[in-house]
């Protein structure tokens, strides 16, 4: 079975409805954008308007050539970022707040680069129908002002994360590794270069005081040791096979460096190795299947099976077999599990240790008794995690009334 790539998930997909579209807000990876705006690019006119909520930079540029040019029928954009930290509940197709923050919105006549000017009157009734919603806690700002805002996550993304996946280290790695500070150093001098050129903000001292000081090494620095337990979400992302956002981080560095003549050597070497790696982890998570036999027997051997924290042998011994263990399970898991899959339970992970637990024990048992033909998908992992909560819910013979967010649907959030 092979990975698919359609990031966009199909509910959000309408294909029978032709209504017009006012107003359309698009949240999410880079990645997605232009794909969900060609799903709906027959509903939009130039009487709509757009805000692009996306992560990384350039997405409204590509959204613009490959979606709208050369029609006469271009929306008109508005660009937004927010840093209120939120969670999707796909049960209830609905999001909760983690944490509060700011939305900020901003509109980019000055990336236009010869084009029509967009229409204002149905930006404005969009950014006022935002402002109205009091929980986004949105203001219109100048587009200095805006990038200023967005520019740290970006840069952050770029020059750490890309990092960690090629050393294969955390967070914490980082702070202990003169390689990969010295690596982070090129890549951020590149960027800010870039960043520093570009037409869009000339003059604005806000950004010029932000790249040229220390503050942007600053913020780096405290970042990583903000997560320095957390593991990179780029290199979960390429371990699963997941699509990532890289064209939109570093790529758009790059991209606008070539237009400006800057070269960008580090960015471009650091983005094809991640892309490199990419392939590689599709082409490994496609070939496994059937799982090999004798895997399994030595996963059976080492005691690395559905048996996980029973105990066996102490000292150091006793610490690397449960070690050669944890990595034989983990082997098993990626050869059973498809990416989205993969991914949820490693979420679920996060908020309930032995609920996952459980579950890849299931998923290895079965496997082990040759009762798996296919990659589980995280449709099924969801049926499973749903039998083996009612499961647990009978043995316990306790009755409870559902909330509207208890902890099984915090799962759903994952
Ligand atoms: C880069 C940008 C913010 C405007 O300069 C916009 O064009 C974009 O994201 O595509």
């Amino acid at each position: 079975m092979k990975l698919e790539h359609l990031s966009v998930r199909p509910k959000a997909i309408a294909k029978d409805d032709n209504s017009h579209i006012e107003q359309l807000l698009v949240a999410g990876p880079g990645h997605e954008a232009v794909e969900a705006l060609q799903s709906v690019r027959h509903r939009v006119n130039k009487d709509t308007a757009v805000c692009l909520m996306t992560d990384g930079l350039g997405v409204l540029e590509e959204v613009r050539q490959r979606v709208f040019q050369g029609t006469e029928s271009r929306p008109s954009f508005v660009l937004g970022h927010m840093s209120h930290r939120l969670a999707f509940n796909r049960r209830y197709d609905a999001v909760k707040e983690l944490r509060h923050g700011k939305t900020q919105l901003t509109f980019a006549d000055s990336s236009l680069q010869g084009q029509d000017v967009e229409r204002t009157e149905s930006r404005i009734n969009f950014v006022q129908a935002m402002e109205g919603v009091k929980d986004l806690n949105s203001s219109l700002a100048p587009f200095d002002k805006w990038l200023h805002f967005k520019l740290p996550s970006v840069i952050l993304d770029s020059v750490v994360e890309p990092v960690c996946v090629l050393m294969e280290i955390p967070y914490a790695g980082l702070q202990r590794n003169p390689a990969a500070q010295r690596m982070m150093q090129r890549l951020l001098t590149e960027i800010i270069t870039v960043v520093d050129n570009m037409p869009e903000i000339e003059g604005s001292a806000a950004i010029r005081n932000f790249i040229r000081g220390s503050r942007i090494k600053q913020h780096i620095y405290s970042r990583i040791m903000a997560r320095r337990g957390a593991s990179s979400d780029l290199a979960r992302q390429i371990q699963n096979g997941l699509p990532t956002d890289i064209d939109y981080l570093n790529g758009f560095f790059i991209r606008r460096g070539h237009q400006l003549g800057i070269e960008t050597p580090t960015n471009s070497m650091i983005r094809d190795m991640i892309k490199a790696k990419h392939s590689l982890a599709i082409e490994r998570l496609n070939s496994y299947i059937p799982i090999r036999k004798a895997r399994l027997e030595q996963l059976k051997t080492q005691g690395g099976g559905a048996s996980r924290g029973n105990g066996g042998p102490s000292g150091q011994d006793g610490e690397r077999q449960r070690q050669q263990a944890d990595e034989a399970r983990q082997q098993i898991l990626n050869q059973i599990l498809h990416p989205e899959a993969a991914d949820r339970l490693g979420r679920i992970r996060l908020v309930k240790e032995q609920r996952a637990t459980d579950i890849e024990n299931r998923l290895i048992t079965l496997a082990q008794t040759g009762q798996l033909r296919q990659k589980v998908t995280e449709a099924q992992l969801k049926d499973l995690l749903t039998a083996v909560a009612d499961n647990q819910e009978q043995e316990k013979i306790v009755v409870s009334r559902r909330k509207g967010w208890d902890d099984d649907d915090d799962l759903d959030d994952l």
